[in-house]
């Protein structure tokens, strides 16, 4: 169960004080499929890095199944199981796809087990296994295999930042698929997606809204699904993929 407590998170600019996140408090329990979604700049990139520890918060707590993580480190967070994906995944110059799959499963997983993962992910493995993860992968593709080691890694905490950004219909529908899968296999872990989709936010067991760094409202996903469909919170993005 992850526990953000009074979260708060400032910066600084020129003379004046920025308020990005405010006093925000909220639970996610165990197997739970939450969606964090609100209007741009309403800070749930920054509220996914607090938790990821990318970000540190500048008062308030965190815990994580009874622990307090606030001052643990991004791989002290990350060996304690919790998994991060970028809205603008990061490449690895000189590691091949696979390596990027081995690292995250933490062991020396066999060519058939990463052609597995990749093709979860719609991508042909025999294609991607020994490519660079490097500027020659298109944002969409990086993103996939950024997926893949997400599924690789098993985690207990699955963080995804607008994992649709930048991907195609295809993939997207592809993408869809994935997660209702980790829906359905959800066991003792937790996955928080950031994101506009309609289709998303129909899969969530509970869906969060931020406004102005705060948790405007936090439910089951019907009863909030309705409330913000066609609002200003559902935004143009929403039916972007239908
Ligand atoms: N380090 C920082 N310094 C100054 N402003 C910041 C910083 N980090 C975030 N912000 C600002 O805080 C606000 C929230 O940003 P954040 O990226 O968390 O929003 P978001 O809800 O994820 O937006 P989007 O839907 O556009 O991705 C934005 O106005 C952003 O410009």
């Amino acid at each position: 169960m992850l526990e953000l407590k009074n979260i708060s998170f400032h910066v600084t600019e020129g003379n004046s004080q920025v308020d990005i996140i405010q006093d925000l408090s909220l639970t996610v329990d165990n197997r739970k499929f939450v969606v964090i979604t609100g209007p741009n700049g309403s800070g749930k990139s920054t509220l996914a890095k607090i938790i990821a520890g990318i970000e540190q918060p500048t008062s308030g707590q965190i815990l994580l199944d009874g622990q307090d993580i606030t001052n643990k480190s991004i791989t002290e967070r990350a060996q304690m199981g919790i998994s991060f994906a970028f809205q603008q995944p990061v490449r690895f110059r000189g590691l091949q796809v696979i390596d990027l799959l081995r690292l995250a499963a933490g062991k020396k997983i066999s060519h058939i087990k990463a052609c597995d993962y990749l093709s979860e992910v719609g991508l042909c493995a025999n294609d991607y296994l020994n490519r660079e993860v490097n500027s020659s992968l298109s944002g969409g593709e990086l993103k996939r295999i950024e997926i893949a080691t997400i599924l690789a890694r098993k985690t207990n905490l699955s963080i995804f930042d607008e994992p649709e950004a930048g991907i195609d219909l295809w993939s997207f529908q592809n993408l869809i698929r994935i997660f209702e899968k980790m829906r359905a296999e959800i066991e003792e872990s937790s996955i928080i997606i950031i994101s506009h989709q309609e289709r998303i936010l129909q899969i969530a067991d509970e869906i969060i809204v931020l406004a102005d760094g705060r948790v405007q409202e936090h439910g089951a996903g019907k009863d909030i699904l309705p409330k913000i469909m066609d609002t200003e919170v559902s935004m143009p993005m929403c039916r972007k993929f239908q």
